[in-house]
């Protein structure tokens, strides 16, 4: 094995020019890896090959459509009409179709390396319109396996949500798109947290920016040490939503970073069990009586996973039950959790138990590593916990169990704030802007509103408006908090890094406006149930024309559009286009200058309007595909394409053309 790793090494000094990462052909095999799992005898021996041979492929992609998204029939026809369809009727074995994931509603998977992808121009097409549909977050890329604890959390609109490692964001998509499944503007709120503060700034990039909400708040902290939340009593409250989707070894992810096939050692696994163990036990004490809580990792490993929650239910005894999710997600291929496991050394030499562990290894290893007792097994009911094989349904591995808490912890007080442990190395000095209420200073800005755009300051919840800097004269971007975010804001911001909250709906602007204050496409579902004015319905044409833009430029003269009459008797400034089409509806800000009009979205997002509505975005299309070739060339001369993190291995083969 040391020589298979050495080769690695002196191959790479040899060979490797510096970020031919992606290039680099990976020799798919790892001795280590084969003869750990062997032992763990956790593959049954009729399916080892299988299961390495399944390793050794290519992932394939999996895509979700936003589940809380009004037009989401529209696109899920239009997806089978033009893109499905025609590829299942070409009958070329060598190209398939997206498939329904049978465990995930409307979320489908397909090969789309990028050998694929050329093969044909409908797969090339269907590529660069699932790049643009993640893009603007109506639709997720994410593996089918990561989407499944999200699904077993049976998340309500009104819920207090903890993601406690969340980024980059994919579950905290699923888990906002669940709160707002049943309710346009759920009343609860989700905090999603991430102990790195770079990661927190790409969730709110991955996610975020994607699916902007009045109710959710990202924040940076050590989920093993977190603060309780305060209620607007300032008493500590409890979570009834718990995602731990902890950091682990992630040996359940080959197949998406081929890297492990070179990197993946018994010590990982070892060295995240403690980490583990303390996000799990503090995120259980803050769950709520009859609160649900998920615990997950993308690895196989016992260690990692089984090991985990027995101490959970060691640890919370009476307090803690693992659940029954055996007829949850019927789709789903699973095996059940085991009770028994080996602790192996880096050597593979089994420590049968922890008496039996040298005293030089008693800092690497710790009692609960170890498997239950036979009377702690017949407790613990682990075969409810679940383990996904990458072969049972061409996906990656995952582990998931799910646990209720049935009775409050003896003893616990979450009034009392866990130690924290001594700081390895300061970290750069926290530096964000604060959020302040606007308070007393929003009488400029409600009259602006009543006056301009019709909101009635008496039904519009001003009180819940923030800006991000103490300098009320310099507020440019103006967000809105739902009531819970904004008790936690006004509760808990020194008990917290919070790096995001919020949604923005308004920005100040300089040119010639009726208002100080243009309307924002993020946060424009906040507040259009209170605009009654600068509301414009136009027909499919004018839209048509609005997003395509008018010969190159995207300011439309007015003189070509059939609201040309409606439009000129109103003053300057943010307008709202609004267009209903059958089952389709949608409202786009825009911005209406003295003689022209143009539409205030994304390429991306007129490239999905048209697209719904059957109309041409080709023009559109190939400005985009233009401007994420530069960008991604740009990247690459900039260094980019190293296999840095893994979100960028994540992306890469749907950034590729
Ligand atoms: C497996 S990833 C989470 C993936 C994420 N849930 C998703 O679905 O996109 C684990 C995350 O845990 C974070 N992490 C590691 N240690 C942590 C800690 N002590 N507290 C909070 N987050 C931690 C890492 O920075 C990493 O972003």
């Amino acid at each position: 094995m040391t020589d298979l790793i050495e080769n690695h090494k002196q191959e790479e000094k040899m060979e490797k020019p510096k970020n031919s990462y992606r290039l680099e052909k990976f020799n798919k095999v790892n001795e280590q890896f084969f003869n750990y799992y062997r032992l763990q005898e956790i593959i049954p021996p009729n399916e080892w090959d299988m299961f390495i041979q399944t390793l050794r492929e290519d992932l394939p992609s999996s895509f979700r459509i936003q589940n809380c998204l009004p037009e989401k029939e529209t696109l899920i026809q239009y997806l089978e009409e033009k893109y499905f369809a025609p590829l299942r009727d070409l009958n070329d074995e060598s190209i398939h179709a997206p498939e329904s994931i049978l465990f995930v509603e409307n979320a489908f998977q397909t090969n789309m390396s990028r050998s694929t992808v050329r093969s044909h121009p409908i797969l090339r097409d269907l590529h660069e319109f699932l790049i643009n549909e993640n893009t603007i977050g109506t639709m997720s890329r994410q593996e089918a396996v990561s989407m499944v604890p999200p699904l077993l959390l049976d998340i309500q609109p009104q819920h207090l949500i903890l993601d406690a490692c969340a980024s980059p964001g994919s579950k905290t998509m699923q888990i906002i798109e669940l709160m707002h499944k049943k309710s346009s503007h759920p009343d609860g709120l989700l905090i999603a947290n991430d102990v790195d503060y770079n990661r927190c700034y790409l969730l709110v990039h991955q996610t975020l920016k994607r699916m902007p909400t009045a109710n959710c708040v990202v924040v940076n902290t050590d989920a093993s040490q977190f603060p309780s939340v305060l209620g607007p009593d300032s008493k500590p409250m409890f979570f009834d939503r718990v995602l731990c989707d902890v950091i682990c070894s992630g040996d359940g992810t080959f197949r998406k970073n081929p890297d492990l096939w070179r990197t993946w050692d018994t010590q990982k696994a070892l060295n995240l069990h403690k980490i583990q163990n303390s996000i799990a036990s503090r995120c259980f004490e803050l769950l709520e009586v009859g609160g649900l809580m998920a615990y997950s990792t993308c690895s196989l490993n016992p260690i990692e996973d089984e090991a985990i929650v027995a101490q959970l239910l060691r640890k919370f005894g009476d307090a803690i039950e693992l659940v029954d999710v055996s007829q949850q997600l019927p789709g789903l291929k699973r095996v059940a959790g085991r009770s028994y496991w080996k602790v192996l050394d880096k050597n593979l030499k089994e420590f049968s138990s922890y008496n039996e562990v040298t005293s030089n290894l008693k800092n690497v290893f710790v009692p609960s590593m170890f498997p239950p007792s036979d009377e702690e097994s017949k407790r613990f009911n682990l075969h409810r916990s679940f383990r996904i094989f990458p072969h049972h349904q061409n996906s990656g591995g995952f582990f998931v169990a799910l646990l209720k808490k049935v009775a409050a912890v003896p003893g616990f007080d979450p009034a009392v704030q866990p130690r924290k442990p001594p700081m390895k190395k300061r970290r750069r000095t926290f530096r964000e802007d604060p959020f302040v209420f606007l308070n007393d200073n929003v009488e400029e800005l409600q009259s602006d509103l009543e006056k301009h755009y019709g909101v009635d300051k008496a039904q519009f919840p001003f009180n819940n408006i923030l800006i991000r800097t103490h300098n009320t004269e310099k507020k440019k971007c103006i967000y809105y908090v739902n009531d819970k975010l904004r008790d936690f804001l006004r509760v808990n911001s020194e008990r917290y890094k919070i790096v995001n909250a919020g949604v923005g709906i308004l920005r100040r602007v300089d040119k010639v406006s009726a208002s100080q204050f243009r309307l924002m496409q993020d946060g424009l579902d906040a507040l259009l149930p209170y605009i009654t004015k600068r509301i414009i319905d136009v027909d499919e044409d004018d839209m048509t024309l609005i997003l395509n833009g008018y010969e190159d430029n995207h300011y439309v003269p007015l003189q070509h559009l059939n609201c040309q009459e409606i439009l000129s008797q109103i003053e300057c400034g943010s307008i709202v286009l609004h267009l209903k089409k059958s089952n389709f509806e949608t409202h786009v800000t825009g911005w209406l200058g003295a003689h022209t009009v143009s539409a205030f979205i994304s390429r991306e997002e007129k490239i999905h309007i048209l697209s719904m509505l059957g109309q041409d975005a080709s023009k559109l299309k190939l400005k985009v595909l233009t401007v994420r070739k530069e960008k991604g060339l740009k990247k690459l001369a900039n260094g980019g394409g190293d296999g840095g993190p893994k979100e960028a291995n994540q992306e890469a083969d749907l950034e590729v053309d």
